[in-house]
């Protein structure tokens, strides 16, 4: 480029391989134009963020029982907290059932979610499920009846439907960690978790129409709306690789076979109509997983990504949550990002002014502060 010094390429360069390794999960362009697996983090990487940072640390952290306020013992599901680092870990647990779950199980999760919400110790929660077989098989067929699933009343309900929203709405990452089946209402629940880390034995789909149900809410809208974003920037990047460091070979052939396969309208159509099972590796290529890891990786792998999450700011994490989820969950999206706008004025001396001056019985002195163009 014509008046950059050798210098000024080079800082680009790395500057840009350090972006692109933002965008692009999993890989990063090094100095020398090579690509390297990061396996999510950051190993062997050379720029002052990552020395200043270290590397992010994937032992397993010392896992304890945790309880709610009602101080009721859990039954259907395992609650826990990771000593002395802001993680907690909800899992299903009715192996013996493919971890189905049933009103009991939906009422335990939403306890544990919300418990995990209030404690300000935790930054991310991880949801899983227990063993290896299956993250979630949906609702409990035989507890199934006319009115929904009902196991110690004698009605039904959907009441998962509240848990998926309560998800949706916690101003914390939730990270669905995934082995074995993630299927039918399982399916949608790491569907609505904002990360999904899928073992290599990960089974992806919907298997409503088989046995005669379906989720025409999250389970339809956000699959149909999942990752069209990431595989633009994905694209963007490749480009921005082509032009800037005049990787011919791999450039063109890489920008040009850009995969663009993600979920949207006609996948969603295709896993609600067929009900077809996907493999991890479909799954990933749908943008339906962000990555995926040997079995026995899995823990090991979801913790790093809990850890990188929380060494950055909560509160930028918990505004991105909102501001990505906004556009689809319409009233209620806007609602959230409000309610993250006002949380932030609070903190803010204008509006303090307003409150004082409300406590102390004179008008508020706004006059000080600017009106910014
Ligand atoms: C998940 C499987 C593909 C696993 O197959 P596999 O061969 O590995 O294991 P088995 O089939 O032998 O299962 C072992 C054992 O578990 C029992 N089991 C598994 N899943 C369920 C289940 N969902 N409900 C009840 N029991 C289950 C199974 O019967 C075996 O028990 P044994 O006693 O015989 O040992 C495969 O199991 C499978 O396909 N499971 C069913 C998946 C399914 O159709 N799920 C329900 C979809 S509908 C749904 O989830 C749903 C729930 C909601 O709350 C909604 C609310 C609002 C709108 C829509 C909703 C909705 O659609």
């Amino acid at each position: 480029m014509a008046g950059m010094s050798k210098n000024d390429f080079e800082i680009i360069n790395r500057r840009m391989a350090s972006v692109a390794g933002h965008l692009i999960p999993g890989q990063i362009l090094t100095r020398n134009n090579e690509t390297i697996s990061l396996s999510g983090c950051s190993s062997g990487i050379d720029d002052t963020y990552h020395r200043v940072h270290g590397e992010v640390p994937s032992h397993i952290p010392e896992w304890t029982p945790a309880v709610d306020d009602s101080g009721k013992p859990f039954i259907d599901i395992v609650y826990e907290k990771a000593v002395g680092e802001g993680i907690a870990k909800i899992t299903i647990n009715r192996p013996e059932k493919r971890n189905a779950f049933r009103p009991q199980t939906v009422k335990e999760l939403m306890r544990a979610f919300n418990d995990a919400r209030d404690d300000n110790s935790i930054g991310v929660i991880i949801f899983t499920g227990k063993g290896t077989k299956a993250f979630c098989s949906g609702g409990d067929q035989s507890l199934r009846g006319k009115q929904g699933y009902a196991d110690f009343d004698n009605f039904g309900r959907l009441n998962v439907l509240d848990l998926q929203v309560q998800i949706r709405r916690l101003p914390k990452p939730v990270i669905a960690m995934v082995a074995g089946y993630a299927v039918g209402g399982g399916h949608v629940l790491h569907m609505v978790c904002d990360l999904t880390i899928a073992a290599d034995n990960a089974v992806f789909g919907q298997t409503g129409p088989k046995v005669g149900s379906f989720d025409a809410g999250y389970g339809a809208s956000i699959m149909a709306r999942l990752e069209l974003h990431k595989n633009f920037l994905v694209f963007v990047c490749k480009f921005l690789r082509f032009v800037i460091f005049k990787n011919l070979i791999v450039g063109v052939s890489d920008v040009l076979t850009t995969s663009f396969e993600s979920v949207g309208p006609k996948r969603a159509r295709e896993m609600w109509f067929m009900a077809r099972f996907y493999n991890a590796s479909e799954a990933e290529k749908m943008g339906l997983v962000n990555i995926v890891v040997p079995l026995e990786k899995l823990e090991e792998e979801t913790i790093k990504w809990c850890r990188e999450i929380l060494r950055n700011s909560p509160m930028a994490v918990r505004l991105c949550k909102s501001a990505i989820n906004a556009i689809d969950d319409g009233h209620a999206g806007l609602q959230q990002i409000g309610g993250d706008a006002t949380l932030l004025f609070y903190g803010t001396e204008e509006g303090t002014e307003g409150k004082n001056a409300y406590l102390q019985r004179r008008k508020p002195d706004f006059s000080k502060f600017p009106r910014l163009p």
